[in-house]
């Protein structure tokens, strides 16, 4: 089978990888409404390709710098668990295939291999660190110093999981993780007295009750107690991914947060609520371009990207692709997965008449069908 395709690479991925992992990749919660809008809204959204532009050059390279640092096109992987269960090199893999392809990668705070191990694989590459924030605040305190100390440029705060989404398929399936996968950012953890710490994973299943593995994660999460204390344990950059409306952006960039990430988590927590790509252009006419405004959610070609970048995000990113490259191929999977990616957005910016990411704007796409309205 040619892979020519995200699509093609699923595909496989699905041929090679055990059920129940598949099945944990692929769920969304609830009835899964929100995980199928999420692509679907893409296509309410139409490109107005123009005509007789030289495109003799062009230009993937992402408007602005990310951290300073030059990227090949503003397409990123976004933080996702356990990637040795695609590959045993898992996160080394999927880290060293986006330094080769000269994209950033978001490193998961439940990643096997640890935030060090990672960033020495992929040294310009591993620039975010996503966090979440335990009810024992030193296992996340002592997460966001080796993250400092190991480069990292910015803490990824996730903010859109203060419970797990209710996912039926990993509950139906008892989804549990195989005993011998390490959990690399939590090995040798202490709570500061001497005392080993070990924290239970959130999406296992204990027996009988579903909630009781959630409640590691810290549900008080609020941007007046969050965010300071955030600022007070690292120099770091603080970005916020899970937000869905403007007025959250506003909150956000009040409270002192450098970079929003628009994200419902790949409709995997809050069912129901807005597709990704319609969400987008509340957020980016609040924020005013004070920070920068990346996506996530259901990104799965190179049209889906131009439209993100022309309703005014600066950097879209992908979840699930990842793992797919990963179950095909390992690194080199991963390789091929983005290049898919560069290559359409590249093909799609010539053919629409945008030979830079610059000139794609919201100019460059209609919109048809309902809007959303707030009641
Ligand atoms: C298997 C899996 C694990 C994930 N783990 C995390 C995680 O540890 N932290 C986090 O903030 N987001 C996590 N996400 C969400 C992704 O960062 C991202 O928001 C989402 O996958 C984007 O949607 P897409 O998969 O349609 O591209 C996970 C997603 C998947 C599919
Ligand atoms: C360990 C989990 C909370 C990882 C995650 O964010 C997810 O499965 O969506």
């Amino acid at each position: 089978m040619k892979l020519l395709t995200l699509d093609d690479l699923e595909k496989k991925a699905s041929q090679r990888i055990e059920k129940s992992v598949f099945d944990f990749w692929q769920s969304g919660a609830g009835d899964l409404s929100t995980l199928k809008e999420n692509r679907n809204a893409f296509s309410r959204y139409k490109i107005i390709g123009r005509t007789m532009v030289d495109v003799s050059r062009l230009d993937t390279s992402p408007k602005n710098e990310l951290f300073g640092k030059k990227f090949r096109a503003p397409i990123g992987v976004a933080p996702s668990s356990h990637h040795t269960l695609a590959s045993p090199r898992g996160e080394l893999a999927t880290a060293g295939a986006c330094e080769n392809t000269k994209v950033p990668i978001g490193l998961s705070s439940y990643s096997n291999y640890s935030g060090a191990e990672v960033k020495d694989a992929a040294p310009n590459s591993a620039v975010f660190f996503q966090l979440y924030v335990f009810k024992n605040r030193k296992v996340s305190e002592q997460l966001v110093r080796r993250a400092e100390q190991a480069g990292y440029k910015a803490i990824l705060l996730t903010s859109d999981t203060p419970y797990l989404g209710q996912r039926y398929a990993d509950a139906r399936n008892n989804f549990r993780l195989p005993r011998n996968v390490r959990l690399g950012n939590f090995e040798d953890l202490d709570d500061g007295k001497g005392n080993k710490i070990k924290i239970p994973h959130p999406v296992e299943q204990k027996k009988g009750d579903s909630q009781t593995a959630s409640n590691v994660i810290d549900p008080s999460l609020n941007w007046a107690e969050t965010i300071p204390w955030l600022k007070s344990i690292t120099n770091m950059q603080i970005w916020a991914k899970g937000i869905i409306c403007g007025e959250d952006a506003q909150l956000a960039i009040d409270a002192g947060i450098d970079g929003i990430w628009v994200s419902n988590h790949g409709g995997r927590q809050l069912d129901e609520t807005l597709p990704t790509i319609e969400a987008l252009q509340d957020v980016v006419d609040a924020v005013k371009g004070r920070v920068p405004v990346h996506l996530d959610g259901g990104v799965r070609t190179g049209a889906d990207i131009f439209k993100a970048l022309a309703i005014g995000a600066d950097f879209v990113w992908v979840g699930r692709p990842a793992l797919w490259g990963l179950a095909c191929n390992g690194q080199k999977g991963v390789e091929k997965m983005l290049e898919i990616l560069i290559k359409d957005l590249s093909i799609t910016m010539g053919l629409a008449g945008t030979p830079s990411v610059a000139d794609i704007s919201r100019k460059s796409i209609v919109r048809f069908g309902p809007r959303y309205s707030k009641l």
